[in-house]
This record gives C-alpha cells, structure tokens and sequence, in this order.
C-alpha cells in the first residue's frame, strides 16, 4: 500500500514505510484553508493546515509516497487515521512519479474536503498569516509547520513553486521580525 504525504506529512514521518518515491498528483491545489484544533491549533484558537482543493487541469501538488509494508498496513493506517481526524478522510488518487522512467499508480491520500466540520477555505494571506503567528496547539507553533513545509518542499523539489506556500511562508516570517523588533 502506498500513502501520499503534501502537507505535514512530508516533514513529520512517524510510520514505518519501506520506500518513498517524489512525485506528485494532478488537478489539486494545495492550500492552507484547513482549521486544526488537534495539532497547531485549539477548538478555541485553531490554526491553518493544508488540505488540497480542487484545481484546473494544470494544477500539481507535489510530495511524496511512502510504500507501506503489508504487515504495517493495519497500524499505520490506524495510526494516520487518529492523526488525521481533525477532518481528514482516505481517498484513493493517481500519484505522478517525478521520475519518469516510473509509471503512475493508485494510492491513498487523507484530504479534508470542503464539508468537514473544521474546512476553514479561502481567506486574505496576511489573515491566515495573522492566525498562523496567534495559534499553538498540542504539536507545537502553527509557524512551525509552516516553515517545515516550506524548507522541505524547497529542498526536495528545489524547480517547483508553489506561491500559495511559499507567500505565507515569507508573510509569516516577515511579522515575525515585525515581532522580535518591537
Ligand atoms: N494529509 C496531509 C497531512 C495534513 C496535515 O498536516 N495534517 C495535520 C493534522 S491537523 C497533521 O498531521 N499535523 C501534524 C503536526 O502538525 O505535527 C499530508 O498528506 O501531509
């Protein structure tokens, strides 16, 4: 079996996986329109995490896919499925891998979609930045998760832009500064 990681899945790999190849999947685009009340975030302050939404037919996301051994399937996927259940479901996607000598295959991804209970949507970056710098939650800074996303998309897929992303990464560190300054 084989799980796609986009968002904190790419920095913070807690499962066992016996492979993982860089690729990515098509008609999506990632964004920070998920409320996390479990992770970065409380019910009473949450923050922003990534989900992906509907894109055009150009649109990619880039990431990674663990293959996860037979005999782990049963307790990772217990094990994502508590981590994701600030509103993330399974769905089954095509994934594009980066090396084209590969040929695309089916595996599983956990999207939040626009009717979960914590789907927060679109909003004004410098708003999401605002929240991103006001939230914490019991993994730690929502800034944090942030720039791990951003320094490890950078490193990984160093060709790809991803402005969404990197925009409230830049905004984020910018009030930051404005922070330390004052
Ligand atoms: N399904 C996404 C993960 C989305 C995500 O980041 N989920 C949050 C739940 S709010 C998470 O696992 N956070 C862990 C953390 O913030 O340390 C992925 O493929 O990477």
């Amino acid at each position: 079996m084989w799980v796609f990681g986009y968002g904190s899945l790419v920095w913070k790999v807690d499962f066992p996986y016996e492979e993982k190849i860089l690729g990515y999947v098509k008609g999506y685009d990632r964004r920070f329109y998920q409320f996390s009340t479990d992770h970065r975030g409380t019910p009473a302050n949450p923050g922003r995490v990534v989900t992906l939404i509907p894109g055009n037919d150009s649109s990619k996301v880039y990431g990674i896919a663990y293959k996860i051994k037979k005999s782990d399937i049963e307790t990772v996927l217990n094990h994502l499925d508590f981590r994701e259940k600030g509103g993330y479901e399974r769905k089954t996607v095509i994934f594009y891998p980066k090396d084209k000598e590969l040929e695309p295959f089916e595996m599983t991804i956990y999207l939040a979609s626009h009717n979960n209970c914590n789907y927060a949507g679109p909003a004004n970056i410098d708003a999401i930045a605002e929240q991103v710098m006001n939230s914490v939650g019991p993994s730690g800074p929502n800034i944090d998760y942030v720039c791990n996303l951003a320094t490890a998309m950078r490193k990984l897929f160093p060709n790809v832009e991803d402005y969404h992303l990197f925009n409230l990464e830049e905004k984020v560190l910018n009030l930051l500064d404005e922070s330390k300054s004052k």
